[in-house]
């Protein structure tokens, strides 16, 4: 089945014409700028191609609730010129084929959860820590999702006492999207986080806002894996942090269902986890599971 794949992401997007295996055989990218402009590029590249299906993985938030008059569309996003952009409609319209649509995070969840780490498990959870924190979840074998998509990436944490940054979410200030960012690093360090690579204190507190976001993470959906991707989690180091520092909150209280090294782990499918996730996306929009 040829399918295309769409991951939509604030910075770019990548495009993919692949398989429902999770094969890829052609891809592109450009950077996102204007609805107009960035929309014309993909569908320039997809009508090159006779797809059965398209699959979009997001950024957010989007209307994925099939009942409202807005499915489909990008909402309230911070990236003001999509606001209220009718991203299924327009390649509906473009190719004229089925097309499924979640977000970036509940994609790349599939796509692990099909063919990357949490292969053969029908529970698993992917967090990206990039620009946004944002997770997406498979739970019973199926995309988390009640009158909305999760937005996991804005819990409340308790703060550091050290912590003196104000945070940088928009809406909340010192949620966890607000103090763990890439931006809410750069922004109290006073340098990017690839910069920081030999400042412990750095890791240190990030670990600690990751381990208390995983705590309320596991409590609530107990995944049978965790999988942390995106930019800030380039830092390696965090891992055996967030491992410790997970055991120590959580005090045995519950067990896990692998040795920590191998419950929390980066993503398997590196860089394509969302792109993979999106061609699935497109295999389920024509009716194949
Ligand atoms: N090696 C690194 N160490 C620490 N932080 C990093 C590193 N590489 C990137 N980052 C930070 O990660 C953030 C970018 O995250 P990422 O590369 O996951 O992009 P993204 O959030 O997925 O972007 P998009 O909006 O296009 O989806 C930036 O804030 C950047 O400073
Ligand atoms: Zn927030």
């Amino acid at each position: 089945m040829v399918i295309g794949g769409i991951e939509a992401g604030g910075t770019k997007f990548i495009c993919a014409v692949g398989d429902e295996h999770g094969n890829v055989t052609e891809r592109i990218q450009f950077p996102t700028t204007t609805p107009g402009e960035t929309m014309k590029q993909v569908i320039d590249f997809f009508k090159k191609f006779t797809l059965k299906a398209i699959g979009v993985g997001s950024f957010g938030p989007i209307d994925i609730n099939p009942a409202s008059p807005t499915y489909g569309y990008i909402t309230t996003s911070p990236k003001k010129k999509w606001r209220n952009f009718p991203m299924v409609r327009t390649l509906q319209e473009a190719l004229s084929v089925p097309v499924g649509f979640h977000t970036d995070v509940n994609a790349a969840a599939l796509g692990e959860s099909a063919f990357g780490a949490a292969k053969g498990l029908d529970s698993c959870l992917y967090i990206t820590v990039g620009t946004g924190i944002g997770a997406g979840a498979v739970i019973s074998g199926k995309l988390l999702q009640g009158f909305s998509h999760p937005e996991m990436g804005h819990l409340l944490l308790r703060r550091h006492p050290d912590d003196p940054y104000t945070g940088k979410c928009p809406y909340h200030a010192d949620c966890f999207e607000g103090l763990a960012s890439g931006p809410a690093i750069e922004e109290r360090w006073g340098k990017k986080g690839s910069e920081l690579a030999g400042n412990p204190e750095v890791w240190e507190l990030e670990a600690y806002y990751i381990a208390q976001a995983l705590m309320h993470y596991i409590l609530i959906l107990a995944p049978q894996k965790i999988i942390l991707g995106g930019g800030v989690m380039n830092q390696k180091q965090l891992f055996p942090s967030i491992y410790a520092k997970l055991e120590k909150m959580l005090n045995q209280y519950l067990s896990f269902p692998s040795p920590l090294n191998r419950y929390i782990v980066p993503p398997d499918l590196g860089e394509d986890s969302g792109i993979i996730g999106s061609l699935l996306l497109g295999k389920q929009a024509c009716g194949a599971n």
